[in-house]
């Protein structure tokens, strides 16, 4: 759903700094990065510490930086195979930063098993929702379904996280990661169906 609309909206309002930032010379792969290394900085240095609220807000900073590299490309002609990989790739890097660093914290001095578990298994399914459209897209379906799409997955994480760092108390984060492991989990078959489907009705050649 936030692929669709937020996407839309997000080029709107991000359109003028991917302008300014190539006429600064910076490229979209250096924003990529730099997203990349601020989300990871803040899941690591942050999370694993305890400190939600800043976690979630500085992550929030740097996750926008993912709608705007893509925006740069599209501005510039560029966008590309090695792009849209780079961009996909360094995707699971910052999300398993994100929900690893609430693992370490809640396994730890935050001291809950179910939050951390919920956490882990957010971690786990959101990496296999992200598998089995990859691996569908490497046998030419497409797969771009499902209720919990990186975009709804980043901002519950940062929402949940974000909220009980301003002294929400912890029950709220773990429903948020509770009902985000379910709409992962049908995330999985949801995806995993429209490609049954697309192979069952013409198998590509050769497969
Ligand atoms: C303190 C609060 C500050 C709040 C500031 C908010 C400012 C908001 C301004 C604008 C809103 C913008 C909305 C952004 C909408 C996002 C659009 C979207 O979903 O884009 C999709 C994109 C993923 O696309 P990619 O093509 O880059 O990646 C694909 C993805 O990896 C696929 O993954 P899969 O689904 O399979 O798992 C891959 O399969 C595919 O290969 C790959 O190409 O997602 C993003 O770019 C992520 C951006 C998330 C946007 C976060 C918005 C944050 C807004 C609010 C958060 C509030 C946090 C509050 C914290 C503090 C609370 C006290
Ligand atoms: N360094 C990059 C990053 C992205 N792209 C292109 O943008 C597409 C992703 O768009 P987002 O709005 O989701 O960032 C990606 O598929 C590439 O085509 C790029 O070229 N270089
Ligand atoms: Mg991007
Ligand atoms: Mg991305």
């Amino acid at each position: 759903m936030l692929n669709t609309y937020g996407r839309a909206f997000a080029t709107r309002v991000f359109t003028p700094v991917a302008r300014f930032l190539l006429r600064c010379g910076v490229t979209p792969d250096a924003v990529t990065i730099a997203g990349t290394v601020g989300v990871v900085a803040c899941g690591l240095g942050l999370y694993t510490t305890g400190h939600l609220f800043w976690g979630s807000l500085g992550a929030t900073l740097f996750v926008l930086s993912d709608t705007i590299d893509g925006t740069m490309a599209r501005i510039r002609g560029s966008s590309g195979r090695w792009g849209a990989y780079l961009d996909s790739c360094l995707d699971r890097v910052a999300d398993a930063a994100l929900f690893g660093g609430l693992v370490v914290w809640f396994a730890r001095q935050g001291a809950s098993d179910l939050t951390a578990g919920l956490a882990l298994a957010c971690l786990v399914l959101g990496g296999i929702v992200s598998y089995v459209k990859a691996r569908a897209e490497g046998l030419g379906y497409t797969a771009n379904v499902g209720l919990a799409e990186r975009g709804e997955r980043i901002v519950a994480v940062l929402v949940g996280a974000g909220f009980v760092g301003l002294g929400v108390p912890l029950v709220f984060l773990q429903v948020v990661l509770a009902l985000l492991a379910v709409a992962s989990a049908v995330t999985v078959v949801q995806r995993m169906a429209t490609v049954r489907r697309q192979a069952l009705a013409a198998p590509p050649a050769g497969a």
